[in-house]
């Protein structure tokens, strides 16, 4: 008998066994809220430690924030500033008294006498050689004043406010907006930044569990008199808003727009390039947004202000919302659209929910699908069966392409412009493609070569954008990564892969961008019609 077994055995008459023997416990079927899930897997929507959960914080606000602009054809002005907060300021702001350490060795970062001896007398000695290296002309290599002890150390907090001149929300939707997960006005087949109604919850949670501070969310709408002020924080446990305050109030300037601010703990120091040098690539694929950011702390010289100007008035047209194409829908859609349609018969069904289906088409179709169907047949009281016979002869079926005309790419002109303007290499040259198809939806693919430039470093620097969104993480899997190394042969072209300084940006825009993971980092490689795209379209 193995330990568990004795352990999970009743063992009759023996008293003081039945004190520590445990019953076997019940199975209890528990449910979690999408925002209970969230917070516990915040890594999959890039939260993963708080230096990344800054600039995924930075990422989402700036994304809604010209989603919001655009949406009513305004040329975007964006306002980031990321406020560092010192721990006693942090503590005084929620009202808790700062406490000096009393029993030190109780501290992760507690040194010994004898280890800060040593590590003091190493780091005397490596700035003594750097000195003699200064003095001989030698190449001095930049080391931190002083690494200090390992340790945790503290957590830092910043107040992240990101202020738009977008569409701002309606007065009563601000609640759910930022406090429901899987929320949003997104989710139709259109191409936009945002799809799945998590960001800016993503971004309340992090600040929930690390600050324990709400959000503020102040809002107007165009020729609204009043300007809606909101601090919300969400229960995770119920995945619904709980509100602080919600109220109305002045607008004597008519503002309309939206400002969010959280607090949340970040690390500044290891994602400060990151944040900056996702604004310089939205600069870049977005020329004609403004944008300004702001670093700012209580050290004067780490402060940090860049204004990304803008330099066209020439936007993309607003994104449309599209129907789907029969090739792109599976059984549980169609069912939907059967719930959702205003259309009574099949045929009227077939020809107005779908793309790229005629009367005369949508007739041959109802031939084809078999004896029990009929064009004048209701659509809501088809079985489940015919349902299932509508998808496979959909999946059949050959349909002409979707067009691209839903779709809204940065365009050729913008795409030089932003390179021209961030990047002012010696050489550029761009090219913008039709639309294509893959699983019935249309994508447009826009590259650029440069060589040359400043803050271009030797050899290869790509650039991925994905629906105008710069792609920073999990480059190396990425298509656009993998094309550019693998199957471009850079010689072809006179350009030396190692030793040229060579830029390579490539934008996909598609009502459905195939991301790996809900994180929106990378777009794989296993899309043939996309890979080959990329490939063409570069080169
Ligand atoms: N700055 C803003 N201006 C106007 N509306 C906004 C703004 N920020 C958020 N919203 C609204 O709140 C909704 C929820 O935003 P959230 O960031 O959670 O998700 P999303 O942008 O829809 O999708 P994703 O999770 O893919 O970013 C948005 O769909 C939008 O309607």
């Amino acid at each position: 008998m193995d330990e568990r077994e004795s352990s999970e055995s009743p063992i009759q008459g023996k008293k003081s066994k039945s004190k520590t023997a445990r019953k076997p416990k019940e199975t209890v079927l528990k449910q979690k809220s999408p925002a209970e899930f969230f917070a516990e897997n915040k890594n999959i929507a890039g939260f993963d430690n708080p230096g990344k959960s800054l600039y995924t914080t930075v990422r989402e606000l700036v994304e809604n924030a010209l989603d919001s602009a655009e949406s009513i054809s305004k040329l975007p002005v964006v306002e980031v500033t990321i406020e560092e907060i010192k721990k006693s300021k942090f503590n005084s702001m929620i009202g808790l008294v700062d406490r000096e350490r009393v029993d030190a060795a109780l501290y992760d970062d507690y040194e010994t006498e004898k280890a800060r001896e040593k590590r003091l007398a190493k780091e005397a000695r490596t700035q003594e050689i750097q000195a003699k290296n200064a003095t001989l002309g030698k190449k001095v290599k930049e080391t931190p004043a002083s690494k200090g002890i390992k340790g945790r150390g503290e957590a830092s907090f910043y107040r992240v406010t990101c202020k738009d001149n977008g569409k701002g929300m309606p007065h009563d939707d601000i609640p759910n907006m930022f406090g429901r997960v899987l929320s949003g006005t997104k989710y139709g087949l259109k191409q936009t930044r945002g799809k799945f109604g998590l960001g800016a919850k993503m971004a309340l949670i992090w600040s929930k569990m690390s600050t324990g501070l709400p959000i503020e969310i102040s809002s107007s709408m165009k020729n609204q008199s009043y300007i809606t002020f909101c601090r919300l924080d969400i229960d995770i446990h119920k995945n619904i808003p709980h509100v602080h305050l919600h109220e109305k109030r002045e607008n004597k300037e008519f503002w309309h727009g939206a400002e969010i601010q959280v607090v949340i703990e970040g690390n500044w120091t290891t994602y400060r390039s990151k944040i900056l040098h996702y604004m310089r690539q939205m600069a870049v694929i977005t020329p004609y947004a403004q944008f300004q950011f702001k670093f700012v702390s209580d050290a004067p010289d780490k402060n940090v202000t860049v204004r990304f100007a803008r330099r066209t008035d020439v936007m993309p047209p607003i994104p449309l919302e599209t129907k789907h194409h029969p090739s792109s829908v599976d059984l549980l859609l169609i069912k939907r659209l059967i719930t959702e349609t205003s259309k009574q018969n099949l045929l009227q069904f077939l020809q107005h929910e779908f793309v790229n289906i005629s009367k005369p088409h949508a007739e041959r179709l109802i031939g084809e699908m078999g004896p029990d169907f009929s064009s004048k047949m209701a659509v809501k009281s088809l079985t489940s069966q015919q349902v299932v016979r509508i998808h496979q002869l959909f999946r059949q079926a050959k349909f002409d392409d979707p067009s691209g005309h839903c779709l809204s790419p940065a365009g050729e002109y913008n795409l030089r412009l932003g390179i021209i303007k961030e990047l002012n290499p010696d050489m550029v040259a761009t090219y913008s493609g039709s639309a294509q198809v893959f699983e019935g939806h249309p994508f447009i693919v826009e590259a650029g070569v440069s060589i040359g430039g400043k803050d271009v470093k030797q050899g290869l620097n790509i650039f991925r954008f994905a629906n105008r969104i710069p792609l920073l993480f999990e480059q190396g899997a990425d298509v656009v990564t993998r094309t550019a190394l693998k199957r471009i042969n850079w010689s072809n072209y006179k350009i030396n892969q190692i030793q040229d300084k060579i830029g390579v940006f490539v934008s996909i825009v598609s009502t459905k961008i195939p991301f790996k993971g809900t994180g929106k980092e990378y777009i794989g490689d296993d899309i043939t019609e996309i890979a080959s795209a990329v490939k063409v379209r570069s080169f």
